[in-house]
């Protein structure tokens, strides 16, 4: 696991001088994030400097586009994704609206502070400084007088498109799961503490550890998956819902609902991460509890001999 540094006062901008940093935002550490990463560490690994992933403590559009933001990840599962990513370091820049409203020039000044790295890789669309006037260009002008070579990439692709993490959300928005975990190159996953519910699921038979997924990380479509739970580092499999349950629509607010196979205990205001392998079938209105009794407990039975 890599160090993680906060560019902050105390921060020893040396630490810079003769590095590999690959710069961005990284929601999602998908597969084409890792491969700007990989380069980082083959640059660093020739030069001998270090290698590191150079990014924002918050997504920049929690500033500017709050309504609108969607996220694959919280900040705190993205930096911690980072510093498992194989790099040396995490360097986390602090963006705050006085040091996004900076030109291109000054951003590069507080950011680097006279210690430029040896190689900048970024993805050749990267915008940075003040509405986002920084482009490659004015990356490249800087970086000729501060001795960095700047490595513009083409977005790595998979199946005839570049991967992004746009693509990720649609592909997750559309049930696909598998496509999805194939471009993150992990499994999806959801982090939340465990919710009382209405109590009913004991007397369904069948428990459910319920989380509520804030709006901005709703990137998977509603319906049933097979997944795996994590509970105090112990992994189970698990049948999760996922969307209000629109038999209890008016007496529930969970947006995730899990029922993990072989655990037995209390798991209220406990962490548990979810992560998703498998989507089996939309939610249904059933007309019944029988009926959906019966089907929730031929999803468990599906995910305990599948999974
Ligand atoms: C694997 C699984 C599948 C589910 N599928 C549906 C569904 O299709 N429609 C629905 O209305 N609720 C569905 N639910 C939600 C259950 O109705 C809900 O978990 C149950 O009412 C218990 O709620 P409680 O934990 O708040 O007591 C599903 C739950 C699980 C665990
Ligand atoms: N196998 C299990 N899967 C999920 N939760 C379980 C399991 N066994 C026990 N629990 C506990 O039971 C709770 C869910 O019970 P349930 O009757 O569905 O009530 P609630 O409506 O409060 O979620 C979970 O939050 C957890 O504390």
């Amino acid at each position: 696991m890599a160090e993680i540094l906060k560019c902050d006062e105390t921060f020893d901008h040396t630490y810079f001088s003769g590095s590999s940093c690959a710069f961005g935002v990284f929601d999602g550490v998908h597969c084409g994030h890792r491969y700007l990463l990989s380069c980082a560490q083959q640059t660093a690994c020739e030069s001998g400097g270090a290698s590191i992933a150079l990014t924002f403590d918050i997504d920049p559009d929690e500033v500017f586009h709050p309504e609108r933001l969607k996220k694959l990840m919280t900040n705190e599962e993205r930096i911690k994704a980072l510093s498992e990513s194989g790099v040396d370091a995490v360097v986390v820049l602090p963006f705050t609206k006085r040091f996004s409203a900076s030109t291109p020039e000054e951003f590069l000044l507080n950011t680097f502070n006279g210690h430029a790295p040896s190689y900048l890789h970024v993805g050749f669309d990267f915008r940075f400084g003040a509405r986002a006037k920084g482009t490659v260009r004015e990356l490249s002008n800087w970086a000729e007088a501060a001795g960095t070579e700047v490595c513009a990439h083409d977005l790595a692709s998979a199946d005839g498109a570049p991967i992004t993490a746009t693509r990720i959300r649609l592909l997750l928005g559309e049930n696909d799961i598998a496509e999805a975990n194939k471009l993150l190159g992990h499994p999806y996953y959801v982090v939340g503490t465990v919710e009382q519910g209405r109590g009913e699921g004991k007397e369904f038979g069948f428990r459910t550890a319920n989380l509520k997924v804030p709006s901005q990380l709703q990137a998977l479509g509603a319906g049933v998956y097979g997944a795996y739970a994590y509970v105090n580092g112990r992994r189970y499999k698990a049948a999760v819902s996922v969307g209000v349950s629109p038999v209890f629509e008016d007496r529930t607010d969970a947006t995730c609902e899990a029922h993990l196979l072989d655990f037995e205990g209390d798991l209220y205001g406990k962490p548990i991460k979810v992560e998703f392998h498998h989507f089996l079938r939309p939610m249904i209105k059933f007309e019944t509890l029988d009926e959906l009794i019966a089907t929730v407990n031929g999803n468990i039975a599906w995910v305990r001999e599948n999974m």
